[in-house]
């Protein structure tokens, strides 16, 4: 009978786990993050072996084109994608992980083999495991093309390195891919509804969860222990799980207690509550997405934060004018649908599975969207677009197309946000990077209407 070298079954090795998640990534165009978490908490996978699976699954993942740069002198001939996957995982290990001894690796790799392979490959594995470990990996130095250097030594593809090389310049590119590969901060949101951050900072000491303000954005705590959503504070509504740049686009926004809102983009929610917040729970927010089953997540994060001022509604944003009363909302978010180059760090696949042909429709459904939110945006009204992409055909061109095709629509300065940020804005328009605070990629341009 035939192994089956993919199907997954917990059976306590960390290892192993990590080899399905990555083959079902490469194979399947899983979601490295989704299916991660489905592992840790299908499997109830306890805290130190968790933390083990989560750094081999996205460390590999991260680094598979720089890994496979050190692989390379010592593959001859073709092998198979899951031989591949487990060579490029030990490899990661001997590389980037110092506290785990060279022999455990090797031993642990040939184990594998045998298990989903026979005992040819389990040799072949020990044989290249060892030579690489005899002879070292051939130096990143011997690339000259600076491109190329880039993008074997942060495992980005070539065309992501040019096309940013091109917008930003190699230093910054060169930061932005490397900060690709860091592991995001646990950071949430205080829910001032229900608490100040002292005392957010205080309920979360109690359940010897260590946070601290972030120095960035007043409302965001940085959890230096503990998982977040298994707390009481996140059950109870005092925060909300939040990457810092995600708080901009509400804040930016700054809708007033009494305002009538429309968040067009609104699933599953981080910024619709966030705006409630603002407000005060007084006033309105319509919080629409096209696709209806999110919307019930909005409506659970609303529950438990104590929010009662947002209704839903499953909307196209491209016909929302169609839908809704013309010029009748006092401020509107556009958080767009986006390529997500930006969120890297979180969600490794993105670099490997975009494609450039994906910007112009992206750029063209973000166009629509904002066409449709200044028709329902009242004379004298506020409209953020934001996304959580570096791309300027995303952003700044999608900006430059809005006021083009409506001259009653001027940017406007953002407000509010610390100072760090806003002198970060150029044009009236805020491009956050992944190496700027440590939060992730995103950008913010908040128009006004004339009246
Ligand atoms: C960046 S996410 C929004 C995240 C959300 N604002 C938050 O903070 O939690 C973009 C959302 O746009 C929705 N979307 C995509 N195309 C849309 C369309 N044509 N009309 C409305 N929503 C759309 C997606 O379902 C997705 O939930």
């Amino acid at each position: 009978m035939r192994k089956k070298k993919n199907s997954f079954i917990w059976n306590g090795n960390v290892r192993d786990a990590a080899l399905s998640i990555l083959l079902s990534v490469d194979q399947n165009q899983a979601y490295s993050n989704l299916l991660l978490n489905q592992t840790i908490n299908k499997y109830q996978i306890e805290a130190k072996k968790r933390a083990l699976l989560t750094e081999l699954t996205y460390g590999t993942l991260q680094y598979k084109y720089t890994l496979d740069y050190y692989l390379e002198p010592f593959i001859r001939g073709k092998i198979d994608p899951w031989v591949r996957w487990l060579l490029r995982l030990s490899v990661y290990q001997i590389v980037y992980l110092s506290k785990i001894p060279e022999h455990a690796i090797v031993n642990e790799a040939v184990e594998i083999a045998k298990r989903r392979g026979h005992k040819g490959i389990a040799s072949m594995v020990n044989g290249i495991l060892r030579s690489i470990l005899r002879m070292g990996i051939p130096s990143l130095d011997k690339i000259k093309d600076p491109i190329d250097r880039i993008a074997i030594e942060t495992s980005h593809p070539r065309w992501i390195v040019e096309m940013f090389a091109e917008m930003y310049g190699l230093e910054t590119t060169m930061d932005m891919l490397k900060a690709n590969n860091l592991p995001p901060k646990q950071t949430v949101r205080v829910n001032t509804l229900k608490a100040t951050v002292e005392e957010a900072i205080q309920l979360l000491a109690d359940e010897d969860v260590q946070a601290v303000q972030s120095k960035v954005i007043p409302q965001c705590l940085y959890l230096l222990s503990g998982q977040a959503a298994r707390t009481e504070a996140f059950k109870n509504g005092i925060i909300t799980i939040q990457d810092e740049s995600s708080m901009m686009p509400s804040i930016a926004l700054n809708p007033k207690p009494g305002d009538r809102v429309l968040d067009l983009c609104a699933a599953p929610g981080g910024k619709t509550t966030h705006l409630a917040e603002i407000m005060k729970n007084e006033g309105s927010i319509l919080a629409t997405d096209i696709h209806p089953h999110k919307l019930d997540l909005i409506g659970e994060n609303c529950a438990r934060l104590g929010i009662t001022i947002v209704d839903t509604a499953p909307i196209d944003g491209r016909k929302a004018a169609e839908l809704l009363q013309p010029e009748s909302f006092d401020a509107i978010l556009v958080d767009a649908p986006c390529s997500g180059l930006g969120v890297i760090r979180r969600k490794p696949d993105i670099k490997y599975t975009k494609r450039e042909e994906d910007f112009d429709r992206l750029h063209e459904i973000q166009t629509e969207l904002l066409n449709n939110a200044v028709a329902l945006l009242k004379p004298g009204g506020r409209l953020v677009y934001s996304t959580c992409t570096v791309n300027k055909k995303e952003n700044e061109e999608t900006v430059e197309a809005l006021l083009a095709s409506h001259p009653e629509m001027k940017l406007a300065p953002i407000q509010h946000l610390p100072v760090s940020l806003l002198e970060k804005q150029r044009n009236g328009m805020l491009q956050v990077f992944p190496q700027d605070f440590g939060s992730d990629g995103f950008f913010v341009a908040l128009f006004e209407k004339a009246e």
